[in-house]
């Protein structure tokens, strides 16, 4: 996708993950690799009303070169892209459910979500560390992201704040943070029901087929 491309597909998914719920108000950012830098979404922007030639860019050295001032979540993208350079995107959102799981979670846990559905294993992997809290844009949870993204996870929990989802390809964050939002939704319905998870077996069959992390 070239560069307009990218810029249309981060306001349609901002629009519609805004019409869901999966963010409110200026809440949650989106990032995407370019050749030679990076686009972000502006600081204290609504991500239902994104406008394209709006968007930041940053070059290379994750300096602002164009469009609104970036978000202030810069850090938390980078230490995501730096880590993991097989990713192309990162989305950080407050979708509640897995808020609820990022306040009910312990810090240092790395499976708060049990594997109820392939496509939650399938997307976002076998890990899911829970990070300390830090305040929105406290560059301090970058060493954090680093050291878990670095370890193989794809998506992590900010405590008592909300994921931070990477995936290959914008549609892959995208999908990656819906589906783990779905299954934090899935696991809080269910808590305390018994109720059936899929066997390390099925999750090894499932991280074989549609890759590890
Ligand atoms: O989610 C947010 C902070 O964590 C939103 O911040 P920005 O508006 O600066 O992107
Ligand atoms: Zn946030």
């Amino acid at each position: 996708m070239d560069e307009q491309a990218l810029r249309a597909a981060i306001c349609a998914h901002g629009r519609s993950l805004f019409a869901r719920g999966f963010s409110v108000g200026s809440a949650g950012n989106i990032s995407v690799r370019l050749p030679d830098g990076v686009l972000i979404t502006p600081t204290n922007s609504c991500l239902g009303r994104l406008e394209p030639e709006r968007i930041s860019r940053l070059d290379r050295a994750w300096r602002h070169v164009s469009g609104d001032p970036p978000s202030k979540e810069v850090s938390m993208h980078r230490a995501f892209l730096e880590a993991r350079p097989e990713a192309g995107a990162v989305v950080h959102l407050h979708s509640t459910h897995a808020t609820a799981i990022a306040c009910l979670a312990a810090p240092g846990e790395t499976a708060p979500i049990p594997p109820l559905t392939p496509y939650f294993v399938m997307r976002v992997g076998r890990t899911l560390p829970v990070l300390p809290y830090f305040r929105p844009g406290d560059p301090a949870m970058a060493p954090a992201i680093a050291v878990a993204a670095g370890g193989g996870a794809r998506a992590v929990l900010l405590a008592n704040h909300g994921p931070v989802v990477c995936g290959r390809t914008l549609d892959e964050a995208v999908y990656a943070a819906e589906e783990l939002e779905e299954a934090a939704r899935l696991a809080l319905l269910l808590r305390g029901a018994g109720a059936r998870t899929l066997s390390p077996a099925q999750v090894e069959a499932l991280l074989g087929a549609f890759g590890g992390g």
